[in-house]
This record gives C-alpha cells, sequence and structure tokens, in this order.
C-alpha cells in the first residue's frame, strides 16, 4: 500500500507526496488521491468505488472540425504529434518494398515529386500520358494501404467503398505541384481525400477550368482534406513547401497521401 501524507502547499490546494510507492498499478493508488480534497485522506482501500480505469471508455482523441474553402473540407490537425510519427512509420515501411521514383510527364520532363503508392492501383505518368498501373514499375506489386492511413478515410470520406489507390508523394524542400485536376478515375462521385505530412505545403485552389481567381492555404503536417462533391474537379496544386517548418522527419521534406476509388 502506498503511504501517504498531505502537506501545505503555498496555494489553497494541498498536494499529495507519494512517499516509497511500491510497484503497484496506478489504477490502486487513485481514490485515495482524488478523494483527497478538504476530506481527511481514505486509504484506497477503504474508498467507495467510484471508478475503475478498466471500466473507462478507450480515449478517442478529438477531431477537428472541418473548414469549408471552395467546396473542399479542411480539418486542419486531424493527427495528433504521436500518430503523425507512427504514420511516418507505416510509410517507412511501404517506400521499403515499394521504393520512391520521378515518374515522367506525357511532355518527356521528370516530374519533381517524387512518389509511389499503395493498394490495388498504383498512379503512373510516361510520355504514353496519366494513368493507373496494377504493379510498381519494378514489377512487384503495390504494397496494401496502411490501416492507419485507410482509418482517416473510412471517417471523413463519406464513402460506402474504401479507396484502391494511396498515392504517396514526396516532396523536397524545392519540389511542386502545378495546378491539375484529379481526373484519370473512373467515378468523379467519390472524393479523394488528401494527407499532410512534415513540412507546410501551399497549397493552391483554383477552379473547374483553368484561369479565373485562385485561393490558397498552408497544409500542416497531420492536416486532412476532402475534395469532393462539386468540388472534385476543381484545379489544385502545391506552389511551395516551408522548409523547417516540422519536426516530424529529420532531414525535412513534406509527403502528401491521396486516397482515390480508381474504378
Ligand atoms: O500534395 C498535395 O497536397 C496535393 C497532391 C495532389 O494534388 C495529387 O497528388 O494529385
Ligand atoms: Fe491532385
Amino acid at each position: 500500500m502506498a503511504e501517504l501524507r498531505s502537506c501545505k502547499a503555498p496555494g489553497p490546494y494541498p498536494v499529495v507526496s507519494v512517499l516509497s510507492a511500491p510497484a503497484e498499478p496506478v489504477r490502486q493508488r487513485l481514490p485515495g488521491v482524488y478523494r483527497e480534497g478538504k476530506m481527511p485522506l481514505q486509504e484506497p482501500d477503504q474508498a467507495e468505488d467510484c471508478f475503475k480505469m478498466d471500466e473507462l471508455p478507450p480515449i478517442t482523441p478529438k477531431r477537428p472540425d472541418p473548414v469549408e474553402i471552395r467546396g473542399f473540407r479542411h480539418y486542419p490537425g486531424w493527427l495528433s504529434p504521436k500518430e503523425q510519427a507512427a504514420m511516418l512509420e507505416d510509410l517507412r515501411a511501404l517506400v521499403a518494398r515499394a521504393p520512391l521514383f520521378s515518374p515522367m510527364t506525357p511532355y518527356g520532363k521528370p516530374m519533381r515529386v517524387r512518389m509511389t503508392s499503395a493498394g490495388r492501383f498504383g498512379w503512373y505518368s510516361d510520355r504514353r500520358g496519366y494513368r493507373y498501373i496494377e504493379h510498381h514499375p519494378s514489377g512487384s506489386d503495390w504494397p496494401p494501404i496502411p490501416a492507419s492511413v485507410l482509418a482517416i478515410w473510412r471517417a471523413v470520406s463519406g464513402s460506402a467503398r474504401d479507396p484502391d489507390c494511396c498515392l504517396v508523394n514526396f516532396y523536397a524542400e524545392d519540389a511542386k505541384m502545378g495546378l491539375h485536376q484529379d481526373r484519370d478515375e473512373a467515378d468523379f462521385t467519390q472524393p479523394v481525400v488528401s494527407i499532410s505530412l512534415g513540412d507546410d505545403g501551399l497549397f493552391r485552389i483554383g477552379n473547374e477550368t483553368r484561369g479565373g481567381k485562385t485561393q490558397s492555404l498552408w497544409l500542416r503536417s497531420g492536416d486532412v482534406l476532402v475534395m469532393g462533391g462539386s468540388a472534385r474537379l476543381l484545379y489544385h496544386g502545391i506552389d511551395r513547401i516551408a522548409p523547417g517548418t516540422s519536426p516530424l522527419m529529420p532531414k525535412g521534406g513534406r509527403i502528401n497521401l491521396t486516397l482515390r476509388v480508381v474504378t
């Protein structure tokens, strides 16, 4: 049993110090500590069994409400720093199986963003155009979409289907992505869900055709963006990265995941 002693603190609240606490579960000590207040301390085993840690519901993190911008839904800080680090580990394993590569644009220039994919399909580009392919350029299958990533799709997409492609984009500090539409999929009623990790990226949203006024926002590590509904075919792109804005990756850079239903 922990020996508990109360001592007067400078403020109105007494402080409880736990002296020579034996290695016993915290759960058994808590009732005594919590009931201390103005009443005399009660021994934990005499305390009414007012709560048991085992019976508490699992802690589900509070997720942010979305902010709407041109029909895109932006969830700033969806992932906690711990969740971001766990997802990064999943992505390290993914990239070990399906290494990043720089696809060639149909115009014959290598893309500045390095990429790979997970799921049944991977996004690809070469002289023949933009498309989805069933194997990594090395010939191996694309790895499965990590559960941590799928969970986000299920929480925000509103879709009854699961995505069959998770495109992984890696932006080094000088990389960018020009304004484009995501239109290589068969069903535009299915949204695109994007997850950002690492350094901030300046995301620009345009219109359904090229030109016209645009609006920009910074996508930060842990943010989620849903591009769906009437906004599904809006032009969008990344103007630049702000190096050194996130401690997530020791060498910096930005990762963006886009989840899509392809067929
Ligand atoms: O990096 C981003 O935030 C956007 C990526 C994107 O638009 C795409 O991969 O199609
Ligand atoms: Fe896109």
